[in-house]
């Protein structure tokens, strides 16, 4: 590799002690920081909240030169990316093998991960809270919708923030201490700081899901899962993984193990037909569900095919995990016999906010989903589809539909707005009467809430609203008779659609969207929701 391209990459993956923070901006953050917390004359401990753990993990982020420097010289994350991985987690104090105390469960996919390592939780929760096992269960996933501190949990709920600043400035000393002269990236970061809560804190299951990928992927260091499952494969993160399904498949299949049970629903056939040849290279038994049949007997929310691809994976994963974990427990031949209660009351009882979210605010009904890529869209504007259809049938009229999306740093996102008009015209003749685009920053006035802020996309960008307005003009062109506008927020997004309930159009319920990023979806439901918004 180039000498640039070399330096670019050991930039993208790890990030410079606070000493060698290289751009005079992120310097003087971190100095002002850093000052604010030295001078004071408290032990060092008592600084050390999560607010400073959260804007020191800000600092870990790949600005947005270097992610555009790298997409320049075409650095992407490969064996070494792993490598590194491995060496954090030994400066840590810990080996692969202290990993197979976990249990792990490995999810990737492109779509559907999130969810169906929610399903599998709250399958073992409800299992735990009638045997007694597993002990302690630990969930990581990605990215967050409220708090970061969501993306770890334990027993379902996530780390309390000082349980969370203990182990993130725990991991930063033992980083510092080891003469390491870097620091990882943030998603790194976070991945290896839930090895070390969960081993702390006497986790025995493990659910995780990657973040990127799953060949190259942090969450790749696991070599003994006790199971793996790929859920549905489409086209995302094209710049890493590759533009078509089966590159991208095989970037998946890199998290399936030998010895350990692989699972996958039915995919696309190029998508199969990868993961099929990487398991048989692995000699890995890789198996394609069909939809369980024992679901016909649960009520699964959205009641759509996608969310009961993510169940019927969420039911294999979790009953080869148990049947690792609990002798008692025997994994059925045949899905003759209902599915035992704690997995039905799992399913059913499953939290996993902001997808396929509905809220009713006076004359304005939410509806809210963070889906971010062409085919997650797709469902998203049918499941919206079908709710206001269902509501139809039950009062005489409905008010006019709105939208608020937001999709921000992907240019080929603009490709993601036809899908949307156009499933919502065909449904209802109308559209949507009202479309409002905006950036992902939270509020007018005091800009992003801390968990929120990120230097990954050009902040020019966000300033002069470049990709809202690119949004808004195809619009337009799609449908010439939508009031279209671009707002600078979240929060006046949101009050242009709460305004629509005081003028004459208003007397009836608004049906509002929001939809195209889980950013854009977690700090919609903060406004929503006031602040107290919970997980
Ligand atoms: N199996 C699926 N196929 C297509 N779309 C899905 C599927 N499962 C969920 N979705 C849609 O994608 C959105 C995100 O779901 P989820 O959080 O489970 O995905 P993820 O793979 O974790 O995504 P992310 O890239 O945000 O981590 C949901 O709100 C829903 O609209
Ligand atoms: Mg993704
Ligand atoms: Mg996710």
């Amino acid at each position: 590799m180039h000498y640039a391209a070399r330096r670019i990459a050991s930039l993208l993956f790890s990030r410079p002690s606070a000493s060698r923070i290289s751009s005079s901006s992120q310097r003087s953050q971190f100095l002002s920081r850093k000052m604010a917390t030295t001078s004071s004359s408290r032990a060092k401990t008592s600084s050390r909240t999560y607010n400073d753990a959260i804007d020191a993990l800000n600092s870990l982020q790949t600005p947005y030169a270097v992610i555009e420097a790298r997409r320049k010289a075409g650095v992407r994350p490969d064996a070494a990316s792993v490598a590194e991985m491995r060496g954090y987690l030994a400066r840590l104090g810990y080996s692969s093998a202290d990993l197979d105390r976990l249990n792990i469960i490995h999810v990737a996919g492109t779509k559907g991960k999130g969810s169906t390592c929610a399903f599998t939780d709250s399958i073992l929760a409800r299992y735990r809270r009638q045997h007694g096992l597993p002990r302690r269960i630990g969930l990581f996933t990605s990215p967050h919708l409220i708090a970061v501190r969501e993306r770890i949990r334990i027993d379902s709920t996530p780390l309390t923030e000082d349980l969370f600043a203990r182990y993130f400035f725990d991991v930063w000393d033992r980083l510092e201490s080891s003469g390491a002269s870097s620091k990882p990236i943030y998603s790194r970061y976070l991945t290896l700081m839930s090895y070390h809560v969960f081993l702390s804190e006497g986790i025995d299951a493990a659910v995780y899901e990657t973040g990127i990928g799953g060949e190259f992927d942090a969450t790749n260091v696991v070599d003994r899962p006790v199971a793996t499952g790929i859920s549905t494969l489409g086209i995302d993160h094209i710049y890493v993984l590759g533009a078509t399904v089966d590159k991208i498949a095989w970037h998946k299949a890199g998290i399936m193990k030998k010895g350990s049970p692989a699972f996958t629903i039915e995919q696309v056939a190029p998508a199969t037909r990868v993961l099929q040849d990487r398991a048989a290279e692995k000699s890995v038994e890789l198996r394609v569900l069909d939809i369980d049949p024992r679901l016909a007997a649960v009520k699964i929310r959205p009641d759509a095919n996608f969310q009961k691809k993510n169940a019927t994976l969420a039911i294999a994963l979790a009953e080869t995990a148990l049947a690792n974990i609990d002798p008692s427990f025997v994994v059925p031949s045949n899905h003759d016999a209902p599915l035992p209660r704690e997995f039905v009351e799992g399913l059913e009882q499953v939290v996993w906010r902001g997808r396929c979210e509905v809220k009713e605010e006076g004359n304005v009904i939410w509806h809210v989903d963070g889906a971010h890529t062409v085919d997650s869209l797709k469902m998203a504007a049918r499941w919206f589809v079908d709710e206001c259809a269902t509501r139809k049938k039950n009062v005489s009229s409905t008010g006019p539909k709105a939208l608020v999306f937001n999709q921000q740093g992907r240019q080929e996102a603009v490709d993601f707005l036809d899908e949307l008009c156009n499933t919502v015209k065909n449904a209802d003749g109308a559209g949507f009467r009202h479309v409002i685009f905006c950036t992902n920053v939270t509020y007018a006035e005091s800009g992003y809430k801390r968990d929120f802020v990120s230097h990954q996309h050009n902040p020019k960008d966000i300033e002069k609203l470049t990709i809202q307005r690119v949004f808004a003009e195809k619009w337009s062109a799609l449908d010439p008779s939508a009031n279209v506008m671009v707002v600078p927020s979240i929060e006046e997004a949101i009050n242009k659609v709460r305004a629509l309930t005081s003028t004459k159009e208003g007397d009836q319920k608004v049906e509002a969207l929001i939809t195209g990023s889980l950013h854009l979806v977690g700090g919609a439901l903060g406004i929503l929701e006031g602040g107290a918004e919970s997980l």
